[in-house]
């Protein structure tokens, strides 16, 4: 066992060496400019950067205090002002809280504003400098949707390197800027690291970054002040109801994306009823000809063009299994076509890879570009990134996965996917549920889990501050309801910890078999009230799988090492 793990300020170890540096007056400016009231009350340090947590303050910035759920960012104003902070923008209440509870120098500014959150990221954008006109910002892509966010920014990613651009990419797993990798905190980072990551991204001449916007992001703000080049949307199912209350209300905050003041142009998949209703907003609000709509019919293919597809409409036609992955060509309604393969295991990923080559094409600047883009994608290694923990195979006899599935979409297309080629091979899943975030989830996942799987393993996930056996209880009730009408699987066990329900799950497997192992994918600790213990589903699996004999395969070994 460790202890937690310090991760606050990793984003923000990667700022910009240049900034020009601003006074409190210069903010108040800036603000009114973004019709915000703010007010200078004292101060005449320069401001070169900013941050809201006073943990990762360094010298001459901007300390932005706002209120939260469970404090006032106020009341770490002292911190703030040992690291070295120039200023204060914080509200009335903010105010208050930061003079009560420290000395304040009178050459540290302070500014007041009672729209903090809208003000942030407009203020960062401004202090960064992060999208000048001049084109020197990169090709920015954004990406949405429940499932499928960091697979197909991967694939952005390595479309773009293939066409010769240096490349930055912003997302769950890490943040790659200026030839460093450093681990995610979030999804989508605060938007001061957003914006500085961006204008570092400028510095270092990297020109294409692809991020994955949540609808956290947008709900919070954090990716205020930024306009993308081209931004998609990959589908809408259920996960983060804890956040958002409704399917509609999370819909709304993903809708937020697809807007003129975010995205230049969008790429909308829309394989069922909440893309539709994406794309027809996001024509609305941007314009039907910024707006392209991509079909991919969860993956099955199809061998002509729909008829509702339009001159400007993206379809996938012609796919062909072709070892563990798929060949697929996607054509427009004009009659352009991209032919390319993927060789990561699920439909989905063919969805993913579409909509990764079809947002590069649409955001080719010129048609030689456009041309070149068609050659790229003919190689078979293009849209074929390693993605960690991702349907991330570790073994072939048997077929063991470690994914990051961990909602009742993801789950079912996972188990879907790795239905054994002979009829003799059983599928058997190890999954648990997160604590302390959408309980409604639990139960459905056990039935999807019972009526895809043979041995059922349910175990623990991130259990956060919740006890850990009654969310199993949960998902092993849905799992038996579903047995005793008549689901598919013989066998349902409840195993903690994690490690011995991998170990069990891969004892119970012959070489025909195929094992998930769900939920956790890329990460490396399982938070248990507070504390961090060390456990990475693909050492866990790779280990049980030696030990019982099996072969762990020899891509997996390398990167082990
Ligand atoms: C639910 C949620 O998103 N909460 C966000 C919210 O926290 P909060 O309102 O509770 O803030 P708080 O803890 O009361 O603190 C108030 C203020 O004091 C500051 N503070 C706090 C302590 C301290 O020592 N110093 C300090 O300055 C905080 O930075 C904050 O600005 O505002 C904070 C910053 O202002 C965010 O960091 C925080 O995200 C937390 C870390 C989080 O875990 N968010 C997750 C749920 C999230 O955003 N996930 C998405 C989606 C992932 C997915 O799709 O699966 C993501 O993009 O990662
Ligand atoms: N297009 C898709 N449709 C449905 N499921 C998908 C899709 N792409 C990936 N998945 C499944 O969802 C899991 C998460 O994929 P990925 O990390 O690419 O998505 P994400 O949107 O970044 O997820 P998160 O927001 O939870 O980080 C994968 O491990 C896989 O099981």
């Amino acid at each position: 066992m460790t202890e937690k793990k310090n991760l606050v300020g990793n984003a923000q170890t990667l700022r910009p060496a240049q900034v020009a540096g601003c006074t409190p007056a210069q903010v108040v400016q800036w603000l009114a400019e973004q019709d915000l009231t703010a007010r200078e009350l004292q101060g005449t340090r320069v401001i070169t950067g900013l941050t809201m947590d006073s943990r990762e303050v360094q010298e001459g910035d901007l300390y932005v205090a706002l209120g939260g759920a469970k404090a006032h960012g106020a009341s770490f104003v002292e911190a703030a002002l040992k690291l070295g902070a120039s200023a204060l923008l914080t509200d009335a209440e903010g105010l208050e809280i930061a003079q009560a509870s420290t000395d304040i120098p009178d050459d540290f500014g302070i500014i007041i504003c009672e729209d903090l959150r809208r003000a942030v990221g407009p203020l960062s954008a401004c202090i960064y400098n992060s999208q000048p006109d001049d084109g020197s910002a990169p090709r920015l892509f954004a990406m949405t949707g429940t499932n499928g966010k960091t697979t197909s920014t991967y694939m952005i990613n390595s479309i773009m390197k293939a066409l010769d651009h240096t490349t930055g990419l912003i997302g769950t797993i890490e943040i790659l800027a200026g030839g460093q990798a450093i681990p995610s905190k979030l999804t989508t980072p605060e938007s001061p690291h957003v914006h500085s990551l961006i204008a570092l991204m400028r510095e270092q001449n990297i020109t294409a970054a692809a991020m994955e916007v949540s609808s956290h992001a947008l709900d919070y703000r954090r990716v205020d002040g930024i306009r993308y080049d081209i931004s998609g949307f990959t589908n809408l199912t259920q996960d983060h109801l804890d956040q958002h209350g409704t399917m509609q209300s999370y819909f709304e905050s993903k809708a937020e994306l697809f807007t003129p003041q975010r995205s230049r142009r969008a790429v909308i998949t829309v394989d069922d009823e909440w893309g539709e209703k994406m794309a027809r907003g996001a024509a609305d609000a941007m314009g039907a000809e910024n707006v392209v709509r991509l079909t991919t019919a969860h993956g099955a293919g199809l061998t002509a063009l729909p008829a509702h597809c339009g001159a400007g409409d993206w379809a996938l036609v012609d796919v062909a299994r072709h070892g563990i992955g798929h060949t697929f060509t996607v054509q427009r309604g004009d009659g352009t076509m991209l032919t390319t393969s993927t060789q990561l295991p699920a439909d989905f990923n063919v969805s993913n890879a579409a909509l990764a080559a079809v947002m590069v094409y649409e955001s080719a600047s010129d048609g030689a570009e456009r041309e070149l883009i068609k050659k790229v994608l003919a190689d078979p290694a293009t849209v074929t990134p390693v993605v960690p923990g991702r349907m991330q195979l570790i073994s072939t006899a048997p077929t063991a996965l470690v994914d990051f599935a961990h909602n009742p979409d993801a789950l079912k297309r996972a188990l879907e996917a790795i239905e054994p080629a002979s009829s003799e091979g059983k599928i058997i899943i190890v999954f648990g549920a997160t604590g302390e975030r959408d309980q409604t989830k639990r139960p459905i996942m056990g039935e999807i889990a019972a009526s895809y799987a043979d041995i059922v393993v349910v175990t623990d996930d991130d259990p956060h501050g919740e006890a850990a056996a009654p969310i199993r209880e949960a998902i092993v009730a849905g799992a038996l309801a579903a047995v005793e009408g008549g689901a598919r699987a013989r066998q349902v066990l409840n195993l903690e910890p994690r490690s011995h329900a991998i170990a069990e799950a891969i004892n119970l497997a012959g070489p025909a078999d195929s094992i998930l192992i769900a939920g956790r994918g890329h990460e490396v600790a399982q938070d248990v009230a507070g504390t961090d213990i060390e456990l990475d589903d693909r050492v866990e699996t790779a280990k049980a799988l030696e030990e019982a004999g099996f072969v762990v395969l020899e891509a997996y070994s390398t990167e082990r090492k």
